[in-house]
C-alpha cells in the first residue's frame, strides 16, 4: 500500500482523493486536508502536490527532512523556484509535469519531432483555454509546449498582442483564454499561406490529470534520486 501525502485540497485535490479511494493499492494521507505539511504525524511514501507555488518551502522542508519523493503538478513557479526544485532533485526523486494527461505528453512528443520541419513553412501560435478560477497564465502546459518547440529555434515568446504589434518571423505567440468551467484546451497553430495545420488537445475531465499523476507517484516511489518527467514514466521504463 503506497501512502500518498496529498498537498492541496482544492479542485484537483478532491479529484485525486476520489481516484485514490477506488484504488486498492493507494492510500491517501492528508489528515486535516490542510496544505501545511507540519500537521503530518506519520511519514508518507510520496508527496503529491496540486496546490500553489507559495507552498514550495514547506514541500522542500518536508521532503528533505523525511527523504520523501515528490510529484509536482502545481504550475506557475518562478524561475528561481524552478531552480530550487532542481536542487531538491539532488536530494530526493522529483517528478514534475505541467500536465499529467497522456494526450498532452504525447502531443509534446509530436511537437518535439515535427516542429523542426514545420517551422520552415508556418508561423507558430499557441492558444490555451482554461476555467475562470485558474490563477496562472499562460498555463504550465502552454509554456512546456513553447519550450519544446523552441528547443531548436531560439525564437522570442510573445504573450498576447495589443496595439501595433505586427508579428515577426522569429516569434511564437502564446495566448491565454479564461472562462466558465473549461477544464483545459491547448492548441498549437502552424499557420501558412492559405492553410493552417492545428494540433489540439482537449481535457474533458480533471480525472485524467489525477490518474496520470498517481501513476507517476507509483513509478517515482521506486526511483533513485533525480529529476524526472512524464517521458521517463511512459517511455523509459
Ligand atoms: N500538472 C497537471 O496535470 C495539473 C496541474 N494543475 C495545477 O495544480 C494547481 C492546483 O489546481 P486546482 O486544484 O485547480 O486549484 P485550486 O485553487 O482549486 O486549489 C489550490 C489548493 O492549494 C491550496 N493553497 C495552498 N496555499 C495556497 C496559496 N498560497 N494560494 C492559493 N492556494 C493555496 C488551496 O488551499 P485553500 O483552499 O485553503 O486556499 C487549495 O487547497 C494549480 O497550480 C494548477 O495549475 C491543475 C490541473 C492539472
Ligand atoms: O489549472 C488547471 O486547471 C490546469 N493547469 C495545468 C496547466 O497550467 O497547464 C494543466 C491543465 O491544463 C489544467
Amino acid at each position: 500500500m503506497l501512502k500518498i501525502g496529498l498537498v492541496g485540497y482544492g479542485a484537483m485535490g478532491k479529484v485525486v482523493e476520489e481516484s485514490i479511494q477506488v484504488d486498492d493499492e493507494l492510500a491517501i494521507f492528508a489528515p486535516e486536508y490542510d496544505s501545511s505539511l507540519a500537521d503530518y504525524q506519520e511519514k508518507v511514501d510520496v508527496l503529491l502536490d496540486f496546490s500553489n507555488p507559495a507552498n514550495l518551502d514547506t514541500i522542500i522542508e518536508y521532503a528533505t527532512t523525511h527523504k520523501v519523493p515528490v510529484v509536482i503538478a502545481t504550475t506557475g513557479y518562478s524561475e528561481e523556484q524552478e531552480e530550487r526544485i532542481n536542487q531538491l532533485s539532488k536530494e530526493v526523486p522529483v517528478l514534475l509535469s505541467a500536465n499529467y494527461s497522456l494526450g498532452v505528453i504525447l502531443m509534446n512528443r509530436i511537437l518535439k519531432d515535427y516542429s523542426p520541419i514545420l517551422k520552415d513553412y508556418f508561423d507558430i501560435e499557441i492558444i490555451e483555454k482554461h476555467h475562470r478560477w485558474k490563477e496562472d497564465a499562460p498555463s504550465g502546459t502552454a509554456k512546456m509546449f513553447a519550450n519544446t518547440i523552441n528547443e531548436t529555434l531560439n525564437y522570442d515568446f510573445v504573450y498576447g498582442r495589443e496595439g501595433v504589434a505586427k508579428r515577426t518571423d522569429k516569434e511564437i505567440g502564446v495566448h491565454a483564454v479564461r472562462g466558465g468551467s473549461i477544464v483545459g484546451e491547448h492548441e498549437v497553430l502552424f499557420a501558412g499561406q492559405d492553410e493552417v495545420l492545428t494540433i489540439k488537445h482537449q481535457a474533458f475531465s480533471k480525472k485524467i490529470f489525477a490518474v496520470g499523476a498517481l501513476n507517476g507517484a507509483r513509478w517515482l516511489s521506486d526511483q533513485k534520486v533525480g529529476f524526472y518527467d512524464m517521458n521517463d514514466v511512459l517511455f523509459e521504463s
